[in-house]
């Protein structure tokens, strides 16, 4: 039996070293509970049996104290470490005073604040059982003197996050003298322990309770009954350790109390009793939570280890790893644009290769913008104007291919914007593309990842550079050589013109406009929409050729060339702080469960 509980004391050693939050592990303990002054440190002394508390007015115990009593025969007489000092061997229990004083002013600060983060203490002792206690500040309803304002909130607050842990037994402690109704502890302990299964209820201060049937009832049970029991005390007094009574003497005459004041229930009554009734009451829960435990560890192990298997290892060879992440950086970005691999863009729900993103970045902007494309509303004006200049001085016979020229490539100019437009659009989703790869990538090296996509981005706008220029002498060819001899134009010509013909004859008679403007302006159209065509088919062939091609061809040499060319390996390698404290957490916390393991293992 003795060895469940010195198993809950080496589990309680492995994860304190790592901080290991209840949340993650909770290990069975038992918590002392109560107002200030209730007597909660006298309890733990008369357990122990040695004054190594700090006393003193207001709040003492400012932080959470982890006793861990380790029954051992070989100890000739009780002695103490700590955690935080394993080294040291304290046999003067009243230096063990001096160093939780010191200790709790380090972490807290010498002024009345409290705090979370524990202070744990071993006491070797051949004659007390293995047995785990915890000593909370008290709950503090108003402030005095320097404390904080909100010393209630913040000492219920940490009482509860102990007592909430359902692996932990509550010790409530409620003083003799006050009405046990207005029990503070007992009130918390409800809260979290509505079926009473964990709650153990002591009253200190027995012998200033006043002798009544009233006060009888509740040793008993009777008037709040706790169903693990309550157990009546009486501590050292401060003026029995000023008289230097010793705690044995102390004991007798605490049990001679019993039997002269409550002798019907004298044997469950009193320190030896209260801690003979804990250690049963821890083992019997040890036991339940054990397996439970052995679960939470392995199921532990698991997630430490898919944490460190999703923060990758330890960078040993930098050199090599910073080319494999390069490669592998381009051919995600090739297999991206190539459609073999999907990435999630912005907000969008779907996930898409890049490639087919840009294929509907072609689809939607640039043949949506040359779409919209269309002859100014004044066009025949234009026409109009365009043949009086052409005839100079002379009346004109015939209209002058001049004015068909004119007319055609100033339309034709109007291509450049829409497309300057959407390739700059194919260029900011290409951008996208690598901002993401660059991130996914590159993750955990901060430096590597700016500088990666900085290359990336330079190259991708010497690329959209090329293509602007290239788009742009296109143009400017379409400007200079109106092709009426274009295939497309020469076939939908005649019909064209005999329609306009009849609308013109039409019009003669009717005595409206036969000017042959609309013929000029059918033509025009067709003109346009041919150029247009080719155009929705040259821009995205030119963006692809250049910003994803090339630029694919082009990526690796250029990376490759500027970061090793820098001699900065090791900055590029640097990994984010972040990802350099998580992995040490787990591999601490792995090292941890591996060790809890190997002690439960012990039980098998
Ligand atoms: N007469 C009598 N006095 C007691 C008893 N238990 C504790 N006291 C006295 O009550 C006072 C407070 O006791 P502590 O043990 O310091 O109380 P505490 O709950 O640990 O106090 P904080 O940690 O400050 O909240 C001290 O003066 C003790 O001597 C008891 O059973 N009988």
């Amino acid at each position: 039996m003795e060895g469940f509980l010195r198993i809950i004391n080496d589990l309680q050693d492995v994860f304190s070293t790592v901080g290991v939050s209840p949340d993650i592990i909770s290990l069975p303990q038992i918590v002392v509970v109560g107002s200030q002054s209730t007597g909660k440190s006298s309890v733990l002394e008369s357990i122990v049996q040695k004054n190594f508390l700090p006393r003193g007015t207001g709040i003492v115990t400012r932080r959470p104290l982890i006793i861990q009593i380790n029954q051992d025969v070989t100890a000739v007489e009780p002695w103490g470490t700590f955690l935080h000092c394993p080294e040291k061997k304290y046999t003067d229990f009243d230096k063990i005073c001096d160093e939780i004083i010191r200790d709790t002013d380090r972490v807290c600060g010498s002024d009345k604040n409290i705090n979370s983060e524990p202070i744990t203490l071993k006491i070797h002792s051949a004659d007390l059982p293995t047995l785990t206690l915890v000593d909370l500040p008290g709950i503090t309803k108003n402030p005095v003197g320097d404390q904080p304002l909100d010393i209630e909130q913040q000492t219920t607050a940490l009482v509860r996050k102990y007592i909430e842990n359902p692996n932990c037994i509550i010790l409530a402690v409620s003083p003799g003298n006050i009405d046990i109704a207005n029990s503070e502890s007992i009130k918390l302990a409800k809260e979290v322990d509505p079926e009473g299964n964990r709650t153990l209820a002591v009253i200190t201060k027995v012998d200033l309770m006043e002798k009544s049937a009233e006060n009888s009832r509740v040793l008993e049970g009777k008037v709040i009954p706790i169903k693990l029991g309550i157990v009546g005390v009486i501590n050292r007094t401060q003026a029995q350790m000023e008289d230097k009574i010793s705690i044995e003497e102390c004991l007798e005459r605490e049990a001679e109390y019993f039997r002269s004041h409550y002798n019907y229930m004298s044997t469950e009554m009193g320190t030896p009793y209260l801690t003979q009734r804990l250690c049963s009451v821890l083992m019997q829960h040890v036991k339940q939570c054990l397996p439970e435990l052995i679960i939470r560890i392995t199921e532990q192990k698991v997630i430490q280890q898919s944490i460190l298997d999703s923060l990758g290892p330890r960078i040993e060879d930098e050199s090599g790893a910073l080319a494999d992440l390069v490669m592998k950086f381009c051919r995600e970005f090739r297999y991206n644009m190539d459609g073999r691999r999907s990435v999630q863009f912005g907000a969008s729900e779907r996930a898409l290769s890049g490639g087919r993103h840009l294929f509907e970045v072609f689809d939607s902007a640039i043949c949506q913008e040359l779409d919209k494309i269309a002859l100014p509303s004044n066009i025949e004006e234009d026409i109009k104007h365009e043949i009086t200049s052409a005839g100079g001085s002379k009346p004109a016979l015939f209209t002058p291919n001049i004015v068909f020229d004119n007319l055609a490539s100033r339309q034709l100019e109007h291509f450049s914007f829409p497309i300057k437009k959407s390739i700059k659009k194919c260029s900011e989703t290409i951008t996208e593309i690598i901002s993401i790869l660059s991130k996914k990538t590159f993750e955990r090296f901060p430096v590597l990842k700016r500088e990666t996509h900085q290359i990336s981005l330079g190259l991708l706008l010497t690329k959209t550079q090329v293509v602007e220029k290239f788009i742009d002498s296109y143009i400017q060819c379409e400007l200079c050589y109106i092709n009426t001899n274009h295939r497309l134009f020469t076939k939908n010509r005649p019909q064209l013109e005999k329609a306009c013909c009849e609308a013109d004859e039409k019009n003669s008679e009717e005595g409206g406009d036969n000017s042959g403007t609309k013929k000029i302006k059918a033509l025009l159209d067709l003109y346009i929409h041919i150029i247009r065509n080719q155009l929705m088919d040259v821009v995205p062939k030119t963006v692809n050729c250049y910003m994803v091609l090339q630029f694919c061809d082009d990526l690796h040499k250029d990376l490759m060339k500027t970061l090793y060319s820098s001699d900065r390996v090791d900055d590029l390698m640097k990994e984010d702080m972040l990802v350099e404290e998580r992995r040490e957490k787990a591999l601490r916390m792995l090292d941890a469960l591996e060790r809890a393991d190997a002690i439960t293992s012990l039980l098998e």
